[in-house]
């Protein structure tokens, strides 16, 4: 417990005073000093004084000073009534009081003798009194002194014992300055320490911040691949099973190929044999081919030999049946009631003389055909004109088109085997051109193009087995009033100038027309795609009448527009058409003459070959022009004489052989 002191000495002072707590040390006083300081925390009462309210003595002193300290009673003065002042003072002493009164008396006042006896037997027994309280005090003096050297010793003790104490006291200041720096340079320590330990706790808490963090990404984590494993354990397990299996089909696969092993062993061996027959073999595919290729050249030139000997040019007369239209149609039976014309009332008989009389004498090769016609002499007489044609062959009103193919085909062979034929279909209009070239859309009535198409490409599939590469394009062009038209140009119509070119090579000849497309043919069905795009385009008029041409390649196969008359064209009226016609039949005649120099020329040597007269002569007799240099060759040429029954005067037949 510390006690509150006065400042300290200055031998206190060499001891430096603790800076954080200033407490007031007490001084270290000398001998003069220590009454002073010992009495100063005592605050001993003032002698005579008896009081309560002083602090309480030491146990020492309190019974000395309570018995002996007694103030005497002061002497009573009786003071006369004067004009002097008076005072309340009591006298200093009896001496003063004796002179004072003498002073009076000497100063003569007379009312104060009295006073002054009785006041001097007052300062008698004053004197008395006063000699017996300084009796009386000097003993208390002499006890106060004795107190006082008691008290004195024990001050005296007590100082000693203070000094010892504060000496102990220094030595627990100096013991405390000691702890207390000792104490705050713990505290700074320990503050130190406390904020490193706090800085260490935020870095702890930081870390244990980042670490939750990362523990719950890792838990996240955790939960995902937990996840993965057991989709992965789930997996596995099914692949263990399929493991397994495959263990098994693997076991049972070893086995087999082991068999296998053995059995390639046993192949191997054979196929170490069979390769040897192999090279024997392909030593004899390699003769065969050659073989085969000589005996191709062999067939090709066998082939055409037959062709030859069968002519290059050929004439083929179609007759068609009568349609069952026509015998019904007034413009064929006539507008005429009654009696029929030739006076009889019997249909049959009418029907008979609607049919142009047609014989087929030739029953065994079909060469041969008998026009008979019967006229009435201006005498009345009925006259029998008989007009018999030879053709290369006569196909009569029954004969369907794959009759009429079989003759042909052969045709198509030869155009594989690299040479040029043109066939075409001339002969009056409706009398069976388009049916024969195109036919109908059954496989009965398809016509002679489609056929040759199949045909070219069946023969080509054939040889191409043989090492053959075949290349097949097509064009379709139109001549129509002298212009040639591409009818597989961009446009609906061409409008493009096309030139006729021959050019001649020391190996070939060939034409081209200028200018016109080309379309690559794959199949059989591509070729019926050109033609169809290539007849939706065609300038096809109101009436019948127009000229269609295919030309340029091996294989050129033409329909022909139909001869007709002008009178019989319906068209006469029209000036379009009157061209149109004109056109046509100049065509067809100049076809007619480059066919008849032809065939001349192939019997008789050279011959002027008219083909400049028309387009169709500059186009498609440029190709019947190499002819002659052909020949040699092998180039021919089939037409098709088409001719219906109908009695008509008016179809002319072509037969330039
Ligand atoms: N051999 C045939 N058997 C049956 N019908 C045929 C035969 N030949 C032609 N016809 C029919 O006769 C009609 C006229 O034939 P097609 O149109 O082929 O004549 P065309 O000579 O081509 O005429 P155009 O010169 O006007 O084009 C058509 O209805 C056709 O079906």
């Amino acid at each position: 417990m510390l006690r509150s002191w006065p400042e300290p000495s200055p031998i206190c002072t060499s001891t430096p005073a603790p800076r954080m707590n200033k407490r007031k040390l007490p001084p270290i006083d000398d001998d003069d000093d220590e009454s002073e300081a010992f009495d100063q925390p005592r605050k001993l009462p003032a002698i005579g004084t008896n009081t309560s309210s002083h602090p309480e003595p030491t146990s020492r002193n309190k019974p000395r000073l309570l018995s002996g300290l007694t103030k005497p009673d002061p002497p009573k003065l009786t003071v006369p009534h004067c004009s002097t002042r008076a005072t309340s003072a009591p006298p200093k002493s009896s001496s003063a009081t004796l002179r004072s009164g003498r002073r009076r008396v000497a100063s003569g006042s007379t009312r104060t003798t009295e006073a002054l006896r009785d006041l001097q037997n007052q300062v008698t027994s004053l004197g008395s009194a006063q000699a017996s309280n300084a009796l009386r005090i000097a003993q208390q003096l002499d006890a106060e002194r004795t107190k006082v050297a008691e008290i004195q010793a024990d001050h005296h003790a007590l100082y000693h014992e203070l000094a010892s104490s504060r000496e102990a006291e220094l030595d627990k200041r100096r013991q405390l300055v000691d702890s207390t720096e000792q104490l705050e340079q713990l505290r700074l320590k320990h503050a130190k320490e406390v904020s490193e330990f706090e800085i260490q706790l935020q870095k702890r808490t930081n870390d244990i911040r980042q670490l939750s963090e990362d523990l719950r990404g890792a838990k996240a984590d955790l939960g995902r691949e937990r996840t993965n494993v057991t989709s992965l354990k789930s997996m596995i397990s099914n692949q263990s099973a399929a493991q397994i299996s495959l263990n098994a089909q693997m076991n049972a696969l070893q086995t087999e190929r082991d068999a296998l092993q053995a059995q390639l062993d046993t192949v191997t061996s054979t196929a170490s044999e069979h390769n040897l027959d192999r090279q024997s073999a392909l030593r004899r595919i390699a003769f065969l081919e050659q073989e085969a290729r000589e005996a191709e050249m062999v067939r090709r030139k066998l082939h055409n030999m037959i062709q030859e000997l069968k002519g290059n040019i050929r004439v083929f007369c179609r007759v068609r049946p009568v349609l069952p239209r026509e015998l019904a149609s007034p413009a064929t039976s006539g507008t005429r009631s009654g009696p029929f014309s030739n006076g009889s009332t019997n249909p049959e008989d009418h029907a008979k003389t609607l049919v142009a009389d047609i014989g087929f004498p030739d029953k065994r090769d079909h060469k041969e055909i008998v026009l008979t016609s019967t006229s009435s002499s201006a005498m009345g007489q009925q006259r029998k004109e008989v007009s018999a044609f030879s053709f290369d062959r006569v196909f009569e009103p029954e004969s369907t088109q794959c009759d009429v193919f079989e003759e042909i085909s052969l045709l198509a062979q030869s155009c594989v085997d690299g040479y040029n034929v043109c066939i075409f279909a001339y002969g009056q209009t409706g009398s069976g051109k388009s049916f024969t070239m195109e036919g109908g859309s059954t496989e009965a009535t398809v016509g002679m193009i489609p056929r040759a198409v199949n045909e070219v490409f069946r023969a080509a599939d054939t040889l191409r087995s043989k090492g053959w590469q075949y290349t097949m394009e097509g064009q379709f062009l139109e001549i129509y009033n002298e212009t040639i038209n591409d009818l597989l140009g961009k446009g609906e119509f061409d409008k493009k100038k096309h030139e006729i070119k021959h050019e001649k090579t020391a190996t070939n000849a060939s034409t081209r027309v200028t200018d016109v497309n080309v379309m690559p043919l794959r199949t059989p069905r591509e070729v019926s795609a050109l033609l169809r795009l290539a007849n939706s385009r065609r300038t096809v008029a109101a009436t019948l009448m127009n000229e269609r041409e295919r030309c340029e390649g091996s294989l050129n196969l033409v329909d022909l527009a139909g001869s007709e008359r002008l009178n019989s064209s319906g068209a006469a009226g029209l000036k379009e058409r009157l061209k149109e016609t004109q056109n046509i039949n100049r065509s067809l005649s100049a076809l007619g003459d480059v066919i008849a120099a032809l065939g001349e020329k192939g019997e008789k040597g050279e011959k002027h070959i008219p083909y400049r007269n028309s387009k169709v002569g500059r186009s498609f007799m440029h190709a019947l022009l190499r002819l002659p240099l052909l020949f040699l060759i092998g180039d021919r040429v089939g037409i098709f004489a088409n001719l219906c029954c109908r009695a008509s005067p008016s179809s002319p037949i072509l037969c330039p052989g």
